[in-house]
């Protein structure tokens, strides 16, 4: 029987660097007395090869022999857990043969597969959502709008709370994803009959934070032109008549260093380039704005346009849809002057003595400083004065030391970002108040949620944001194999079948690494809570802490020198370089600074400053349950959080609410990194299908039952054998 399984003609799969996998077959095979099995194949590009194994192991599913083809019928399957022979290559296969078709959503048993098709396609329209609401999931092909719609029925069904997650790189499409389902929720519901005025409102409300955390949280990159610069979960609040209340939003980790610096091809947040291009001539003279990006240094180290993009007509959609927030004209002035003060902030001139290190600002002669302060309501003596020099207070007697240029470039580039994460605390806080009134949470009675979130990331340079990333996936992976994992028990106990054998790879030992007392996030935050702390201290102590028995397999020496630590993931080995770890987990500006801004005479920069620095631990950005108040509480401990602290507790936070409602994943994936349409690189698209958790399912359903018949598939197939052979 286990030779058979490898009978001249089987059809085979062979690792390819160029295709991912190639076609091969077996040409002949022979088994010895003592079960030993040689088996030879010639690949697609005529390689012949012979392989060894023996029958116990091929019976075993242990052998190391080429994974086998599916027979014909199966190549455009709708559900990859279909296929009788479950495996890498056939999963890829199946993917790249729906998108030459130009599908582009496939199943994987509970998870949705979504290839980018880097072209618009008519499939999200009206007349879309339509045919799909109401229907199930076999009726009709799989969608993004199948599983909205399964979400949606499972909220009305069983009044439980629901989870979307979207994942997949930067630039696979989580964005326009989320951004289909959501326009799914609001639309499904305005063909009831329980329309009314004010749901759609509150539709259109749900709807326009995206344009305004778009404008806010992203920026062109290398890879997309339009990259979210952090994570959210959003909650789409539903009544008990399922009818859209309002929405809650939760954001993570917004990237700071963009605001003072970006690679070649890139741009800083395009709000800056929207109020550029879009101000009217009166806000541009009140704030002193040139419509040339090129001349804010904040501004000019990036390409400043992005094709087929209007930033000017962007401006105005962000207008209105901060107007249909709640957030009015003078509000939106007083956020635009705040921006403008940024730019030119970015502008201030740092030098130095000819005579010595010590920075010089020429407060009197700088009209970027005179007029960011006249912005920021901010003496401009004082802040040259803060950013040239530090105060130091020992034991009770205060004194000032000179800081060199680079030390005030970096405390001048700290207050703007800090600035700018202030601003859009403060926005998502709005935005919450308004969509999740006291109103909208005494209707609530459930939710469905989007999460979209970072894939996990692996550049050549890593530093502290991919960390916290990676950190996140390492979560949200733990979640998703536990997962399928209990889906997969269950479905062996429907059937009665024995399951004993299953083994999955558990990552919670690189979790414990992160997230353990003593682990790397626990070292992170007390070297930065030493004033004396530094990337260089902190390496040290990851490595003598660190580097023992126990964390041997996922904590790795790292092969050049100091500078980078490696950890094993489940996606695989990633290093980090330290630097900039301890200044970007401090995330703060020196108290002087602070006191300038707490005190300044802009009403609105210190009201968000109030709010940036009352993001406690506990609540950053908004709640997640109804339990919750809106709007943040003071920080929890007496101590100032961290980045990494409020990122943990934030990601914890998550995972709870997310253990309490059903959960629905789309994977999104990259076909190729030219963002041109129709492209499938496969090698790229396997790379993710690995790092997204699509293969590891496939791992595990393999360790357990491999090859997969329905009874009927079974008996059909063993008639049609059992013949053939009495026929011989
Ligand atoms: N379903 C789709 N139809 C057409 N084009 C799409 C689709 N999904 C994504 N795209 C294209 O791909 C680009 C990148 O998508 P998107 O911004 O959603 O990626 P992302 O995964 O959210 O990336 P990031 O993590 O960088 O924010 C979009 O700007 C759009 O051009």
């Amino acid at each position: 029987m286990a030779e058979s399984i490898y009978s001249n003609g089987t059809k085979v799969w062979f690792e390819d660097k160029e295709r991912g996998w190639i076609p091969g077959e077996v040409v002949s095979s022979s088994v010895q007395g003592d079960g030993s099995v040689e088996i030879a194949f010639i690949t697609e590009r005529q390689k012949e090869i012979t392989l060894k194994s023996t029958l116990k192991d091929i019976t075993n599913n242990t052998s190391k022999l080429p994974p086998l083809s599916n027979p014909s019928g199966y190549e455009q399957v709708e559900d990859l857990t279909h296929l009788p022979h479950l495996n890498e290559p056939s999963i890829l296969d199946v993917i790249h043969n729906r998108y030459a078709e130009r599908k582009l959503y496939t199943y994987s048993g509970i998870v949705l597969v979504a290839v980018n098709p880097f072209t618009d396609v008519p499939i999200y329209g009206q007349d879309i959502i339509q045919t799909y609401a109401g229907h199930k999931r076999e009726e009709l092909g799989p969608h993004l709008f199948t599983i909205a719609e399964e979400a949606y029925r499972a909220l009305q069904r069983d009044t439980k709370n629901q989870t979307i997650i979207v994942s997949g790189e930067s630039g696979a499409g989580k964005t326009e994803s989320a951004k289909y389902i959501m326009r799914y929720m609001a639309s499904v519901k305005s063909n009831t009959v329980r329309e009314t005025t004010s749901s759609t409102s509150v539709e259109h409300q749900v709807l326009a934070t995206n344009p305004i955390l778009e404008a806010f949280g992203n920026a062109k990159t290398s890879r997309n032109d339009n990259s979210s610069r952090f994570g959210k979960y959003i909650q789409i609040l539903f009544d008990d008549q399922s009818s859209i209340v309002g929405a809650r939003i939760r954001t993570y980790l917004l990237e700071r260093s963009r605001i003072s610096f970006q690679q070649r091809s890139e741009r800083n947040y395009h709000i800056f380039y929207q109020l550029c291009e879009g101000a009217s001539p009166e806000e541009r003279a009140n704030f002193g704005l040139d419509s040339d990006a090129t001349g804010y240094r904040y501004l000019s180290s990036s390409s400043i346009k992005i094709d087929n993009v209007n930033d000017a007509a962007n401006f105005t959609a962000t207008r209105q849809a901060l107007a249909i927030v709640g957030i009015d004209e003078e509000k939106q002035l007083a956020i635009f002057r705040l921006l403008a003060g940024l730019l030119h902030l970015g502008n201030v001139e740092i030098n130095h003595r000819r005579d010595a290190k010590d920075a010089i600002i020429d407060e009197k002669n700088d009209a970027a400083l005179q007029k960011a302060m006249e912005l920021l309501g901010i003496d401009a003596a004082e802040f040259a004065k803060c950013t040239t020099k530090r105060l130091i207070d020992a034991r009770g007697e205060k004194f000032s030391s000179a800081r060199t240029m680079d030390q005030s470039i970096g405390v001048r580039d700290g207050v703007a970002k800090f600035i700018y994460s202030c601003i859009f605390d403060w926005l998502v806080l709005r935005i919450n108040a308004s969509l999740s009134s006291n109103d909208a949470i005494q209707r609530e009675k459930s939710f469905i949620a989007v999460l979209d979130i970072y894939g996990f990331e692996h550049f050549r340079t890593n530093s502290f944001e991919q960390f916290c990333i990676n950190y996140a996936n390492e979560k949200l992976q733990q979640q998703f194999i536990s997962h399928v994992f209990k889906l997969e028990q269950a479905e062996y106990a429907l059937e009665a079948i024995d399951w004993t054998t299953i083994d999955f790879s558990d990552n919670q030992p690189c979790i414990d690494l992160i997230e353990g007392k003593l682990g790397i996030l626990a070292l992170l935050d007390e070297e930065s809570r030493l004033a004396t702390g530094t990337d260089e201290s902190l390496i040290d102590k990851l490595n003598s802490q660190l580097k023992t028995p126990e964390h041997k397999s996922i904590f790795k020496d790292h092969l050049h020198g100091n500078e980078a630590f490696t950890v094993a993931h489940y996606a695989g080995d990633v290093s980090y370089n330290i630097d900039g770890f301890l200044e970007k987990n401090r995330g703060t500006v020196p108290e002087e600074h602070k006191d300038l801004l707490t005190s300044s005479s802009n009403d609105f920069l210190r009201e968000v400053i109030d709010v940036g620095i009352n993001i406690g631990i506990d609540t950053h950005h908004g709640p997640v349950s109804k339990s919750k108040a809106v709007g943040p509480s003071k920080a929890v401990s007496g101590r100032k959080p961290t980045q990494c602290s409020v990122f943990k507790s934030s990601l914890l936070t998550l995972t709870e609410a997310l253990s309490v409602t059903d959960i629905h994943y789309i994977r999104c994936i990259k076909p190729n990194e030219s963002k041109r349409a129709w492209e499938f690189n496969s090698p790229l698209v396997l790379s993710q299908l690995r790092a997204c958790g699509v293969v590891e399912t496939v791992r595990i359903t393999s360790a357990g039952y491999p090859t997969r018949w329905t009874y009927e598939e079974f008996a059909a197939r063993s008639i049609l054998l059992s013949f053939l052979h009495t026929a011989h």
